[in-house]
């Protein structure tokens, strides 16, 4: 039998990166990245080069369209195969990363009447300019007593689909006049290569309220938020929601020959870019928490039952891998934090001592750093540098670093930064926890833990908890691949199901991070005193954060 090969792509906040996967055993053949050439739009408009408030994050979708037109035909030509023998293509996006279309699909800011407005743009996971919004559907969800409520652990986020929605209509009612519908990018992506929107149920489930029995939520609801939402369900977020792993459709000619695939391959539905990553590291069961850690982590976890859980993203049934409630938790910035405390805050002379080792400023730091025993930085941070995601969900929360003295050094910020991290990741298990789900084993993947070894042993003391490491560098991709294997199916070389393509093709590493148990009792002690912030600052005893915030903003409107 010839080989067959599954191609994933996967959208993250920087680049687009795909890789072609050997369906009978998750190898891959090849990987390629594409950087979008407009980053993240988050100070000026391309085009009219107009400056955008604070908390914005906009993107590109021509930068989507480029990853698929360099990258996959890169892969391809790379291994050498026959474009034929590549039989599925599954994506993983950033979500919710949602754009205003027309009736033809088309981005509204592609249309010269529109371009100038920001609000025409795609809106990045990441903007958090719909606070305001997010925090009036809370109040009102919970004086209505909306269900929904309680399968997002009490509150809707600023990051997803109806505050980005209702942002929209409050700044700028002509664009959510003009948008025929709203979508996820992700779907957006796929529909350029089927030519149909599908949406798909995990971006639907996770990010817009979508029930898959109750549907979004309610016109009345809506009506609730304001009468001229009433109909956004029903308009413009019309059409069918799709389970993961089903076929979008098939690759059109058009886009076939634009990126060297055969036209008719299978396109499945897209996927949050965090969740596909669960099975591509084998977790297909209760009881096993996947991060998926990068600029941001996203703590996922199977649960047989539906459970309210404190700051939970959510729980979507079949959300992750079918027969399952699929639980989401998160912080919005964790590689982010690092990177900003590379570039904006390390002293000219680190720059220069790495240099001199050969080693860019996180390795240099983290090779110093790793040369502190636990706690004697004398250090403590709070993560919150993009808000609060887990348990707080609240976006206008702000970083912090306590005991800095005259003889503190980079790298002893460095490590209280990592330190923080884990911090947060250790609230959010012993959210699962205290709800009643069981979190017996931690599974890593995305870029950091193949970049920072220091940090990874960090996260085994904080938690106490032994850490598996995926094999693959891309398996956020190789997810999305084994999707793209399933909506081909087995009759072509593929998959009946994402169980069975997990079972083949899914791989972690043999070494894993182990706790080490004097670190582990630091950590308890620190772990204690950053609770103590994490309550006085984010549950209301001292809102100095926001004070800070709304000085801010008063001093940049003068
Ligand atoms: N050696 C390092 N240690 C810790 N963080 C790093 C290191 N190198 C890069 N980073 C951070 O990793 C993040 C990118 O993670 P990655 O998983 O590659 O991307 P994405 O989250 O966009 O998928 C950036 O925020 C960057 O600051
Ligand atoms: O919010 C989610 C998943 O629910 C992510 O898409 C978002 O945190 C972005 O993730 P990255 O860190 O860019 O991979």
């Amino acid at each position: 039998m010839t080989q067959k090969y599954a191609i994933g792509v996967d959208f993250g906040t920087e680049s687009g990166r795909a890789v072609l996967v050997r369906l009978s055993d998750g190898t891959e053949a090849a990987e390629h990245v594409t950087p979008y050439r407009h980053h993240v739009i988050d100070e000026r408009l391309p085009e009219t080069g107009l400056k955008l408030e604070h908390d914005w994050a906009l993107q590109h979708p021509r930068d989507y369209i480029e990853v698929l037109e360099r990258s996959v035909p890169a892969v391809v030509r790379a291994s050498g195969i026959d474009p034929a023998e590549v039989i599925g293509l599954g994506i993983d996006f950033t979500a919710c990363t949602m754009l205003p279309v027309d009736k033809a699909g088309r981005p509204l800011c592609f249309d010269p009447a529109f371009q100038a407005n920001p609000h025409s743009w795609v809106k990045l996971w990441k903007h958090h300019a719909a606070q305001a919004e997010a925090d009036r559907i809370n109040e009102i969800a919970a004086a209505r007593g909306e269900r929904f409520l309680a399968r997002y652990g009490g509150k809707l986020s600023s990051e997803w689909m109806l505050a980005k929605a209702w942002q929209i209509l409050n700044e700028a009612p002509d664009i959510y006049d003009a948008a025929d519908q709203f979508v996820e990018a992700a779907d957006w992506t796929v529909a350029q290569m089927t030519g149909v929107i599908v949406r798909n149920s995990c971006s639907a489930g996770y990010k817009a309220a979508w029930h898959r029995q109750e549907g979004y939520p309610s016109r009345e609801f809506l009506g609730a938020l304001d009468p001229r939402l009433a109909d956004m369900a029903a308009t413009k977020l019309r059409g069918d929601v799709l389970p993961l792993g089903t076929k979008a459709g098939e690759l059109t000619p058009d886009m076939a020959a634009r990126m060297g695939l055969a036209a008719g391959t299978a396109i499945a539905v897209g996927n949050v870019d965090a969740h596909a990553a669960v099975p591509a590291v084998g977790v297909v069961t209760p009881g096993r928490l996947v991060m998926t850690m990068g600029t941001s982590v996203c703590h996922m976890l199977l649960g047989a039952e539906e459970k309210p859980i404190e700051g939970l993203c959510g729980v979507v049934e079949d959300g992750i891998v079918p027969g399952y409630y699929g639980y989401e938790a998160g912080q919005a910035a964790v590689g982010d934090i690092f990177a900003w405390y590379v570039d904006e805050a390390v002293p000219a002379y680190v720059a220069e001592a790495a240099r001199d080792e050969g080693l860019n400023v996180h390795e240099w730091l983290e090779k110093r750093a790793s040369g502190l025993k636990a706690g004697e930085s004398g250090l403590l941070a709070l993560d919150w540098w993009n808000g609060n995601r887990s348990v707080l969900a609240d976006a206008n929360l702000t970083g912090t670093i306590l005991g800095l003295t005259l003889l503190t050094k980079p790298q002893e910020v460095y490590r209280a930064l990592l330190e923080a991290t884990a911090f947060g990741t250790r609230k959010i298990i012993e959210a699962f926890l205290r709800g009643g789900l069981a979190v017996d084993e931690l599974y890593a993947c995305g870029g950091l833990p193949q970049k920072n070894r220091l940090l990874m042993q960090i996260y085994a003391d904080v938690t106490n908890r032994e850490i598996k490491v995926a094999a693959s560098k891309q398996t956020t991709a190789l997810g999305a691949a084994m999707f793209g294997a399933v909506a081909a199916g087995a009759a072509k070389g593929g998959y009946d199901g994402i169980v069975d393509a997990a079972a083949a093709m899914a791989r972690v590493r043999e070494e894993t991070f182990r706790p080490i148990p004097a670190n582990v009792a630091v950590y308890d002690k620190l772990y204690a005193e950053y609770m103590l912030l994490h309550d006085y600052f984010g549950r209301g005893a001292n809102d100095v954060m926001k004070r800070l915030k709304a000085i801010k903003e008063e001093a940049g409107s003068r």
